[in-house]
């Protein structure tokens, strides 16, 4: 079960869990309500023959599929990459994520610039609009596979904080006030 909570202050071990005391979740409903963030239940035993995915992919149009593995043996420049992953940035385009193996924490900036922290595992599918500011960290298991999906040529250029001027980022603050659209 995907969990999500609101995030401490303490700037201790970033693979740590940082709950506030006490602790707050939050439910991917009200997530998504909050800042748009997507999220999908998948089977990773079954995914490849459910047709799950499959119609995702389809209905939204992710024609570009790959995986990537965030391991000290097999993520290039480990440290360095995934220093990156974990600064605030946002993107031009969604950041689709599907966890087959492994977990780890993408953090987001919900309405009012606070951190919510989604906890994925195996089959846990998150859609990260773009223009919303987040990060990426492995947790204290430092490994995951995830497919990353796209529409297009994938752009996995990250703009970091602040670079509220890009029209992404102006379409998104828009989105927050009249609301996301259910797809
Ligand atoms: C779980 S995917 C690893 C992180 C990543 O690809 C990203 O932040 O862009
Ligand atoms: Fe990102």
């Amino acid at each position: 079960m995907v969990r999500a909570w609101y995030m401490d202050s303490e700037s201790n071990d970033q693979r740590l869990e940082h709950h506030r005391n006490p602790p707050e979740f939050i439910t991917m409903d009200k997530l998504f309500e909050n800042c748009g963030v997507e999220y999908f239940s998948l089977n990773a035993e079954t995914y490849k023959t459910d047709g799950i995915l499959d119609e995702i992919k389809r209905k939204r149009n992710y024609n570009y599929e790959d995986e990537i593995v965030c391991s000290k043996e097999r993520l290039p420049n480990y440290e360095k990459t995934l220093k990156t992953f974990f600064t605030e940035h946002l993107h031009s385009d969604e950041e689709i994520r599907f966890v087959v193996d492994g977990s780890g924490y993408f953090d987001v900036r919900d309405r009012n610039d606070q951190w919510i922290r989604i906890e994925v595992v195996a089959g846990d599918m998150i859609v990260i609009p773009k223009g919303i500011y987040h990060r990426f960290t492995l947790d204290t298991k430092n490994y995951i596979i995830a497919k990353r999906l796209f529409c297009g040529n994938p752009v996995w250029t990250a703009f970091n904080r602040p670079t509220d001027d890009m029209e992404c980022r102006k379409s998104y603050l828009e989105k927050l006030k009249t609301g996301f659209a259910t797809s």
